[in-house]
């Protein structure tokens, strides 16, 4: 059941929120403290790695790890953040710079940004990634490539060998709604019998994207994903395609929370680091004591809301 459907009543802020972290209730959450302080850890490392001071133009992604990524940029402080445009990646993340008070700017008016921080689904050994489970990776992949830096954080669960191994819901494939047919039928004749529309959960129909588009998910088979880049390029060339969520040698570095409370580093240059936790990001701390659940059961939970 979604946020909605189980809080009609719900205030904006609260359903937004709610649906930002896809989080459940605080008894659920004590069950997922270690994937949530791995989330963390992850986000918390990669802002005091990549965000500087000399740092002006920043993209945020989306998804359940991001927002640890504005609560670190935020705790570096107003007078930092005071000179900053953030761009967002999709509606998720424009809300959480806009509930932060930073300064909103978009794409078109900053097509260089020094450095995006973004979610994924799955990421392999050469750092290659499965993105667009959120649905937002044509968003996502325009501000990856006008990055200078694109960086990615994540729990341990997505650090992968190979695309498709721990992901198995397919390679998402923003498309033209009129041309969603057509598609099915070409990715299934290249290699995915199982191509299939996204439905959305709450509404009847498919899923649309902040841009209007629909989803197609496409399993593909460990022979395909191997080679991502191949792939890539075969799905992008069919017509109505508008972008595909494998995201292939973008990355400078992925950082995953363990749930020791290290973080595995891993570069584009094959280095792979590991790095003992944030001192203020605790290893294995319950996620009720973030900002965001702490928001989330004063303004929802301690209502008595079942999610
Ligand atoms: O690709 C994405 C949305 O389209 C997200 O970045 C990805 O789903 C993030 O996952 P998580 O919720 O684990 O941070």
């Amino acid at each position: 059941m979604s946020t909605l459907a189980t809080h009609p009543g719900a205030s904006r802020r609260a359903y937004r929120l709610l649906a930002w972290v896809d989080c459940p209730p605080r008894s659920v959450l004590k069950n997922l403290s270690a994937i949530e302080a791995s989330k963390r850890l992850a986000a918390y490392t990669a802002v005091d790695k990549h965000i500087l001071p000399e740092h002006k133009y920043i993209g945020i992604g989306s998804g359940s790890t991001v927002p640890y990524v504005v609560e670190r940029i935020v705790a570096q402080g107003a007078a930092v953040n005071k000179d900053r445009v953030f761009i967002p990646t999709g509606f998720q993340s424009k809300e959480l710079i806009v509930d932060a008070n930073l300064q909103l700017g978009d794409v078109d008016q900053y097509p260089t940004l020094d450095v995006t921080i973004d979610g994924a689904d799955e990421v392999d050994a050469d750092l290659n990634c499965i993105k667009g489970g959120g649905a937002c990776h044509l968003r996502e992949k325009v501000l990856a490539e006008a990055a200078i830096t694109w960086v990615i954080v994540a729990d341990f669960r997505k650090n992968s060998s190979v695309l498709g191994t721990t992901y198995k819901k397919g390679v998402p494939v923003e498309v033209a709604p009129f041309a969603y047919a057509k598609l099915l039928a070409n990715l299934r004749m290249i290699g995915s019998p199982d191509a299939a529309l996204r439905m959305a959960v709450n509404k009847a129909g498919p899923i649309v994207t902040d841009n209007g588009n629909f989803v197609i998910d496409a399993p593909f088979g460990p022979e395909y994903m191997k080679d991502p880049l191949t792939l890539l390029t075969r799905i992008k060339m069919l017509t109505g395609v508008v972008e595909v969520g494998l995201f292939c040698h973008m990355a400078k570095a992925a950082y995953f929370g363990n749930e020791d409370g290290s973080v595995t580093v891993r570069h584009n240059d094959g280095r792979v680091e590991e790095v003992q936790s944030t001192p203020d990001a605790p290893a294995v701390q319950d996620p009720s004591e973030s900002y965001l659940s702490n928001k989330l059961s004063t303004a929802e939970i301690g209502n008595g809301h079942a999610v």
